[in-house]
C-alpha cells in the first residue's frame, strides 16, 4: 500500500515537474515566435532546437481532429474519443472543472463531457495520460473541405493526447485501440434515436453539418399500425432480412441499401409506417425536404452526412419533383378542373391532395433538384458509402412518377396502403377501445365493403372524446360516419350518372341535330346538283342550236 502511494507520490511529482518543464519551454518557444527571431535560428540551430525541446518536454502527442485531410464527414476516431470522454467525465467530473452538458436517454440526467481547453487525466495499466479538447478558428481556405462547407467553415474542433515517451508503445498499441472500443461502446449505450431534417435549425433544433436534429420519439410502432396481418408480417421479415444482410450484400457486390415506395391516399398510414420501421430496426430518420435543397450538389452532400443505420425518407415525392418539366402546368390545369368540377365540394382526402400539391408547386421553383440528381441520389456512386440506410419515398399519386424513379433496384418494395379494411378495424378497435366483438361488427363489417375510409377517419372515430364515452358509444360514432360517408358517396354516384347521363343526352342531341343537318344539307346539295344538271343540259342546246346557225 505504502509503496503503491509512494510510486503514486514519485508518478505524481515526476508529472508535475515535467509538467512544468512543458509550460515553461512552451512559453519560451512561443516567446521566440512572437518575437520572430527564429528566422535568425540557422536550419542547424534549428535541429538543434527541436533536440532541446524533446529533452525538456518528454512527452509525445496524438491529435484526433474532427474533421481532417478534406474528411466530409466527422471522423469515427473523434466521435469515440469524445464518448469514451464522456465515460473519464462522468460522476464528479474526472476532476474537470469545466464540464459541457446534453440531455441524457434517462429524463433526469445530463451526459457530461469536458468543455473546450479543459484537460482530464486518464489511467491505463499504471500509466496516466493527458487529454485536452480544444477548437481552431474557422479556415477560409477554400481547400477541398471548404466545398463541403463545415469542415472548414465552422470552428474546428480537436482533441490532444499526451503521454509520457516511455509509454509509448502502451499508449499506441494499446491505449488508443482501448479508448476506441471503449468509445463506441458507450455510443451504443447513450444512443438516443434522432430525427434529422434539413430545413436549417432553429428553437429546439440541434445543428449538424447540413442536418438539424430533435430526440426521435414517435410512439407507433407495428404492433399499433393496422394493416393485413399477412403484409405487416412480409413487410417486417423483409426489413428483419436486410439489416441481417451485411455479408449477403457483399457476396453479391450490392450497396447495402434497400428502397421502399410507401403509396396510397392521405391518410392511409405512410407516414406513420415510416416511424414504425425506424422503431423496429432502431435506426434514425433522416427527412428530406426536398424542395428546400438548392442543387444536385447539395443533395448529394445531403447523402454523405448522413450515417448508417437510418432510413432516408422523401415525402410526396411527386409534389417536391419537377420530374417531366410539364409537371407544374399539368398540376395548375388539375386544380382547375377540380374546383370547376360542377362546383362539386372535393372529398376530405382529395381536398388534402391537391392542397399539397399546390404548397410544393410553389415551394419547388426555388429547387433546382433534377430528376437525375434523385436517380444519382438513391444508386449513384455516392451512395454506397456508409451502407445499411433504407430510403423511403412516400406518394398518394404513383402512377404521376417516372418509371426510372421507382424500378427495382431503386424502390425495391412497393407498398400500397389502402384504405380501412375489415380486418384493420378490427386491429384499431383492439388498440384504441380493447375491444375484440362487438355487436356492432357487423354493421361495419358491410359497411367497409361499400365505403372507402382511411384508417386515419377510422382511428378518429374510435377515440373517445370525453370521460363520458367507452366502446359501445365510440363504434356508434363509426357506423354513423360509416352510414353518412355512405349516403354522400350515394348521393354522388348518383350527382355523376345524372351528369353522365345528362352529357349523353347533350351528346345524342348534337349528333342527331348534325345529322338533320346533314340530311338537309345533302337534299339541298341534290337539289342543287340537278337544277345545275338541267342548266348545263339548257346550255347544251343552246350550244347545238348555235353550232347549226353557224353550219
Ligand atoms: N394503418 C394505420 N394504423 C394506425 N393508425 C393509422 C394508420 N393509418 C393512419 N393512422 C393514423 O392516422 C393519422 C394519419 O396517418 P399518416 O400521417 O401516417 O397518413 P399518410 O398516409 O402519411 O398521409 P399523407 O399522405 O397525407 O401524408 C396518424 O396519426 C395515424 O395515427
Ligand atoms: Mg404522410
Amino acid at each position: 500500500m505504502e509503496s503503491s502511494a509512494s510510486s503514486l507520490w514519485s508518478g505524481v511529482n515526476s508529472g508535475i515537474v515535467l509538467s512544468l518543464l512543458a509550460v515553461v519551454w512552451t512559453m519560451l518557444w512561443q516567446g521566440i515566435q512572437g518575437l520572430q527571431l527564429q528566422n535568425l535560428f540557422s536550419r542547424h540551430s534549428r535541429r538543434l532546437s527541436r533536440r532541446l525541446a524533446a529533452t525538456l518536454d518528454p512527452y509525445l502527442t496524438v491529435t484526433i481532429a474532427e474533421y481532417d485531410g478534406g474528411r466530409m464527414r466527422p471522423s469515427d476516431a473523434y466521435k469515440e474519443a469524445q464518448a469514451y470522454l464522456q465515460r473519464a467525465t462522468r460522476g464528479a467530473g474526472g476532476g474537470v472543472r469545466h464540464l459541457k452538458a446534453e440531455p441524457d436517454r434517462d429524463p433526469d440526467r445530463l451526459v457530461l463531457s469536458m468543455d473546450d481547453n479543459e484537460e482530464v487525466a486518464d489511467e491505463f495499466r499504471g500509466a496516466t495520460v493527458w487529454w485536452l479538447a480544444y477548437t481552431s478558428a474557422p479556415r477560409d481556405d477554400g481547400g477541398p473541405g471548404y466545398f463541403w462547407g463545415r469542415a472548414s467553415r465552422a470552428e474546428r474542433r480537436f482533441y490532444r493526447l499526451a503521454f509520457l515517451e516511455r509509454d509509448r508503445d502502451l499508449v499506441l498499441a494499446e491505449y488508443l485501440p482501448h479508448v476506441r472500443r471503449q468509445g463506441r461502446a458507450v455510443m451504443v449505450m447513450n444512443r438516443q434515436r434522432k430525427l434529422f431534417t434539413n430545413i436549417s435549425g432553429g428553437g429546439g433544433w440541434d445543428s449538424d453539418g447540413s442536418w438539424s436534429h430533435v430526440v426521435f420519439e414517435h410512439p407507433k410502432t407495428f404492433a399499433t399500425l393496422a394493416m393485413d396481418p399477412a403484409k405487416k408480417k412480409e413487410i417486417m421479415d423483409d426489413l428483419d432480412a436486410f439489416r441481417d444482410a451485411k455479408d449477403y450484400y457483399a457476396r453479391v457486390g450490392k450497396a447495402w441499401k434497400r428502397g421502399y415506395l410507401l403509396y396510397g391516399p392521405p391518410g392511409t398510414g405512410k407516414s406513420t409506417m415510416i416511424a414504425a420501421m425506424a422503431n423496429h430496426l432502431d435506426y434514425d430518420v433522416y427527412d428530406i425536404e426536398l424542395t428546400s435543397v438548392r442543387t444536385n450538389t447539395d443533395l448529394r452532400r445531403l447523402f454523405i452526412e448522413t450515417t448508417s443505420k437510418s432510413i432516408i425518407v422523401i415525402e410526396d415525392i411527386d409534389c417536391s419533383l419537377d420530374l417531366t418539366g410539364k409537371r407544374k402546368k399539368k398540376k395548375k390545369k388539375a386544380a382547375a378542373d377540380d374546383a370547376n368540377k360542377d362546383g362539386e365540394k372535393k372529398d376530405g382526402a382529395a381536398a388534402a391532395a391537391a392542397a399539397k400539391a399546390e404548397e410544393k408547386v410553389e415551394e419547388k421553383s426555388t429547387s433546382k433538384v433534377t430528376l437525375s440528381g434523385v436517380l444519382n441520389f438513391i444508386d449513384g456512386l455516392w451512395s454506397a458509402c456508409g451502407g445499411e440506410r433504407i430510403i423511403v419515398f412516400t406518394t398518394n399519386h404513383v402512377e404521376k412518377l417516372d418509371p426510372a424513379l421507382i424500378r427495382r433496384g431503386r424502390m425495391d418494395k412497393h407498398i400500397e396502403m389502402s384504405y380501412c379494411c375489415f380486418e384493420s378495424f378490427r386491429f384499431l378497435a383492439k388498440v384504441y377501445l380493447d375491444v375484440e366483438a362487438h355487436e356492432l361488427f357487423d354493421d361495419v363489417a358491410a359497411l367497409l365493403r361499400e365505403v372507402e375510409m382511411t384508417p386515419a377517419d377510422v382511428a378518429e372515430n374510435l377515440t373517445p372524446k370525453g370521460p363520458g364515452e367507452d366502446a359501445d358509444s365510440c363504434l356508434a360514432v363509426l357506423v354513423e360516419a360509416l352510414q353518412k360517408a355512405k349516403e354522400k358517396a350515394l348521393a354522388k354516384k348518383a350527382k355523376e350518372e345524372a351528369a353522365l347521363a345528362k352529357k349523353k343526352a347533350k351528346r345524342k342531341a348534337k349528333e342527331e341535330a348534325a345529322k338533320e343537318a346533314g340530311g338537309k344539307a345533302k337534299e339541298a346539295g341534290e337539289k342543287a346538283a340537278e337544277e345545275a344538271a338541267g342548266e348545263a343540259d339548257d346550255d347544251d342546246d343552246d350550244e347545238e342550236e348555235e353550232e347549226e346557225e353557224d353550219e
